[in-house]
């Protein structure tokens, strides 16, 4: 035994294992943590003690929960990337190629997802217990349960958004059937329903000994509109003035079957493409402006600079109004504008440019990408923890919005509610149409999303046409909830005990650990008898008490703040390239601008946030009361 643990004895014992792998230094960072988590107490901290504590984690998961998948395969980069010129590539490439500095294939589309901790070692099988009674028992809704006003419509829609700009798991060709067992079988919208299995990569590797690719690219490049090939970049193009393929309606266009023509239309919804419409116009008038600015600049070399920017201000939005909202407190609020401006914050920022420490300046604009010694690509474990599908509810509510004025505020009145079904796929996409951009905005804004809590998975999931990549409905309806679940398994995603463990958190030792709510434990020991090691991650982290002000579980929280980090700092675009040259002077500036998705709103639809949105971020439901604005220590607030 290592001599930490002799002077640490007091580690937990199902943790030993972990820290018997760290270095002296970071066995004393960990037990400070640990000592910290014994008490339930980092979100208590004061804010820089608590970002301290963030801070300390995010080394430590850094150090041990990145791992490369696949590195000898044909697919990888390790194994087949070459130097490249990188300045030759200053621009974001249609399949992600030439962002990494040295190898050119590392974070490209159709590359290994990586994996922040091993595949679970555990032996229960894939059925145990069947996910169609996990389903049924502990996740479909019974009654719709929402944020109250932290989140709304359109933040949740900017979640599904971002995933379809980063992660999708390829496809096997070969079909697997889910059976519910008799017993529950009447309690589930499909008694049985098929899918295609995850296709699964041989590495030829000891320890990662299979994989799965990502059909997506996982930077935030804006692939979600811009395609994530060449063929998907070619479709979206204008090939005029940089521009983008953009409806008369400001929509976004549809080709003959009825299809949105966007970067990625696979299970999309209106609300996800209003998203899309958008930020497709928000790239348009970039364009404009930048041909305004530098005349010279020809349609390719427009389209470059336009993406560039328009990818930095979705990430921009995500960092410092997206999270804010979804972990509402000031510990959050000033670790993620840490995250983008440093501790100096962005007045001396604008005014001095990056100073060459992240602590201090941020992780924007560092002057070397970091990828803690794994190639940068997304996760199994990100993409389960972002399986969110009870943000949606049952209904979209639609609102008047005719009034002229609105000066003192008045809750626009609702028009009608129509079932979240009907604005899927081309249904959908017809009914935006109609509605037009302004209403669906205002009327998301107002509506709350669902909770992510246990009973609250949407019961229209249950029996869901999925989409293929070329947004086609697929001929077999599935039963969302209980594939989620099986998606985990058949992943070798661990379950949440040993999740937890390997993000260096106590595992539960009873299930009083994880919920103080009687009739969640009754139902947790029905399906999982007393064996909490069975618990599957999204049933932990749906039951798991909430910090107040989270939407999200703590153990979710930890996976985030590993990975949004590194989707920054990763990126030659948001480091080494995040410069004058490569984004031009006014491209910059127009990111430097652009603080959070009011100003893109405002922009649009000059006056309409102004009438019709009362809170402070636009994230929020619009009818809630403004955020104080003086909460936060003087050197975080941000900029006025
Ligand atoms: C109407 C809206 C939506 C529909 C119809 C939909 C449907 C789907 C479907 C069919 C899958 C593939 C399931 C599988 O075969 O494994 C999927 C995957 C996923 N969805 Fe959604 N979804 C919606 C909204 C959202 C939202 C709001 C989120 C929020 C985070 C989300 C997050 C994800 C994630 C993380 C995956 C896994 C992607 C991967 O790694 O392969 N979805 N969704």
């Amino acid at each position: 035994m290592k001599i930490s643990l002799y002077l640490f004895p007091f580690v937990h014992p199902q943790l030993q294992h972990v820290v018997a792998k760290m270095t002296l230094f970071d066995t004393l960072l960990f037990y400070v943590i640990h000592f910290v988590d014994k008490f339930g107490a980092w979100h208590r901290l004061p804010v820089l003690l608590g970002m301290f504590y963030l801070g300390i984690r995010r080394h430590l998961h850094q150090r041990y929960n990145l791992f490369e998948v696949g590195s000898g395969h044909s697919t990888s980069g390790s194994a087949t990337g070459r130097k490249y010129d990188t300045e030759e590539f200053c621009y974001r490439t249609a399949d992600g190629k030439c962002n990494h500095p040295g190898n050119h294939v590392i974070g490209s589309q159709g590359t290994f997802i990586g994996r922040n901790m091993p595949p679970s070692t555990s032996d229960y099988g894939l059925l145990d217990p069947h996910p169609s009674v996990v389903a049924t028992k502990l996740l479909a809704r019974k009654k719709m349960i929402d944020t109250g006003e932290q989140f709304n419509m359109i933040a949740s829609s900017w979640t599904q958004f971002m995933i379809h700009d980063w992660i999708d798991h390829l496809e096997d060709t070969q079909q697997v059937e889910l059976s519910a067992p008799h017993e529950i079988a009447g309690a589930c919208p499909l008694k049985s329903f098929k899918f295609f299995k995850s296709k699964s990569v041989s590495t030829g590797e000891p320890d990662v000994k299979f994989g799965f690719l990502n059909t997506r690219t996982p930077w935030w490049d804006g692939s979600v509109i811009y395609g994530n090939d060449g063929e998907g970049m070619r479709k979206v193009r204008t090939f005029k003035d940089g521009k983008l393929r953009i409806g008369g309606d400001g929509l976004l266009e549809h080709d003959d079957k009825g299809i949105p023509i966007s970067g990625d239309v696979r299970n999309c919804w209106a609300g996800f493409s209003l998203l899309q419409a958008l930020f497709v116009r928000e790239h348009n008038v970039v364009c404009d402006m930048l041909k305004e600015h530098y005349s010279d600049l020809n349609d390719e070399k427009l389209y470059r600079h336009a993406r560039l920017v328009t990818s930095a201000v979705t990430a921009k939005i995500h960092t410092i109004d997206w999270t804010v909202e979804l972990l509402k407190t000031d510990t959050l609020l000033g670790g993620m504008r840490v995250n983008w401006y440093g501790l100096l914050g962005k007045k001396v920022k604008d005014l001095f440019g990056h100073i060459g420490v992240p602590i201090l300046s941020g992780l924007v604009g560092l002057r070397k990408p970091k990828d803690h010694g794994v190639p940068y690509s997304l996760t199994e474990e990100f993409s389960s923890v972002y399986k969110m599908h009870s943000l949606l509810p049952d209904n979209l509510i639609l609102r008047h919005i005719s009034k002229s004025t609105n000066p003192n505020y008045e809750c626009p009145p609702v028009s009608e509610e129509v079932p979240m079904t009907e604005m899927a796929g081309k249904v959908g996409e017809r009914i935006l149409s109609k509605i037009g951009m302004e209403q669906m905005l205002v009327s998301m804004g107002h509506q709350a999303s669902g909770a992510l809590t246990l009973w609250n998975y949407p019961s229209w999931m249950r029996n869901l046409i999925p989409h293929d990549i070329d947004g086609e409905e697929l001929p077999d309806p599935v039963d969302m909830a209980a594939l989620e679940i099986y998606r985990d398994r058949e992943r070798g995603v661990a379950r949440y005990n040993e999740f937890r463990r390997n993000l260096l958190m106590t595992p539960i030792g009873k299930w009083e650990d994880l919920t103080d709510d009687r009739e969640a434990i009754k139902a947790l020991r029905e399906v999982y008898g007393e064996d909490v090691e069975k618990l599957d991650l999204i049933v932990g982290l749906h039951a798991e008490k909430k910090i107040k002000g989270f939407a999200i579980s703590e153990t979710a929280l930890f996976i985030f703040l590993l990975v949004a980090s590194r989707r920054l700092e990763a990126d030659r675009f948001f480091t080494t390239n995040f410069d004058p040259e490569t984004y031009t002077e006014k491209g910059l500036e127009w990111v430097s601008k652009t603080e959070n998705m009011k100003d893109v709103i405002d922009r649009h639809f000059p006056g309409m946030t102004a009438k019709w949105m009362r809170c402070s971020s636009a994230f929020s439901v619009w009818s809630a009361p403004p955020d104080k604005t003086n909460y936060i220590p003087l050197i975080l607030r941000p900029a006025t």
